[in-house]
């Protein structure tokens, strides 16, 4: 089987990477086509995987086809490659805000179409990705891309309804939390932290709270409230961020993020 990416940019070197570290397929049989060569160079160089700047060779060649490129030019990509895209290669879609309806329109033949929204935690195999199929996908393709998608972090298949929300929240969220661990940083620097000390314990604490949540199963709020002693510092800092609407803003960054994916 070989796994084709048009576009070699942060998401497809993520998905790449796990997918050569979880050993699934031979490193020569990743196609991978840029419209220029440096990323592709790197990315040889670093993994062994086959690289061309034809996106028509990777279409041509691949048993799976994921579409990496920025969504606004996904039309012009699937234009130039529809003719040369084999009738039973599954075709995979990471672009937000494109319906499995108007993916199917684009194409020629009547395909087996995955509409997927990753994160780029799959670089670290911490990714967290849902998806959709379309009718024509039957099981086998539905084990296939769950087996793709688990090269790098969890995958869940979800109603394609759901999938705005995912963008807001999976898809776009790694960057609220950077910028998280860079406002926690800068607080502690403020208090006289020297800076790399700061980011690896605000890193490292979001990380440990994050396996919490999930090993504990525990709601967050139970989480929240163990960490509050009475009268403490933490309770402080907790009332700060209540005045200051700190989880207002970030429901409002998680809709912000959903609502540009539903194209509104
Ligand atoms: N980054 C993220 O966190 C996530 C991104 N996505 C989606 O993944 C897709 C890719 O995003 P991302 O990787 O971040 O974007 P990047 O800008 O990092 O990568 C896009 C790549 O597409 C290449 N490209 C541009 N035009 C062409 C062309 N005509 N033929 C072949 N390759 C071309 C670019 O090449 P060049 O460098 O030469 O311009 C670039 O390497 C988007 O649809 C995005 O919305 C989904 C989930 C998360
Ligand atoms: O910002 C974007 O549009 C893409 C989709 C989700 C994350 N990055």
């Amino acid at each position: 089987m070989k796994i084709g990416f048009i576009g070699c940019g942060n998401m497809a070197q993520a998905m790449i990477k796990g997918i050569v570290e979880a050993k699934w397929i031979q490193n020569e049989d990743i196609l991978v086509s840029n419209r220029t060569s440096k990323k592709l160079e790197k990315i040889k160089d670093l993994y062994g995987v086959s690289t061309t700047t034809d996106n028509c060779v990777v279409a041509k060649n691949s048993d799976i086809l994921v579409l990496s490129v920025k969504p606004k030019i996904y039309s012009l990509i699937i234009e130039e490659i529809r003719d040369v895209v084999k009738a039973d290669t599954l075709i995979v879609s990471i672009a937000p805000g494109i319906t499995l309806h108007q993916l199917e329109t684009q194409f020629i033949q009547t395909h087996k179409i995955v509409r997927c929204m990753p994160n780029t935690p799959a670089m670290v195999n911490e990714g967290c990705t849902a998806y959709v199929m379309n009718a024509n996908c039957d099981n086998t393709n539905q084990q296939i891309i769950e087996k793709l998608l688990s090269c790098f972090g969890i995958a869940a298949s979800v109603d394609e309804s759901l999938m705005d929300a995912v963008t807001g929240l999976s898809g776009s969220s790694p960057a609220f939390v950077y910028m998280f661990i860079e406002a926690l940083a800068d607080g502690a620097v403020h208090e006289g932290m020297p800076r790399e000390m700061a980011y690896q314990f605000a890193a490292q604490t979001v990380l440990g709270s994050a396996k919490l949540v999930l090993a504990s199963g525990n709601h967050p709020g139970i989480c929240k409230d163990q960490v509050c002693s009475p009268a403490g510092t933490t309770i402080e800092g907790v009332r700060t961020l209540e005045a200051d609407g700190f989880r207002s803003s970030v429901m409002e960054a998680v809709i912000a993020a959903s609502r540009k994916s539903k194209g509104e």
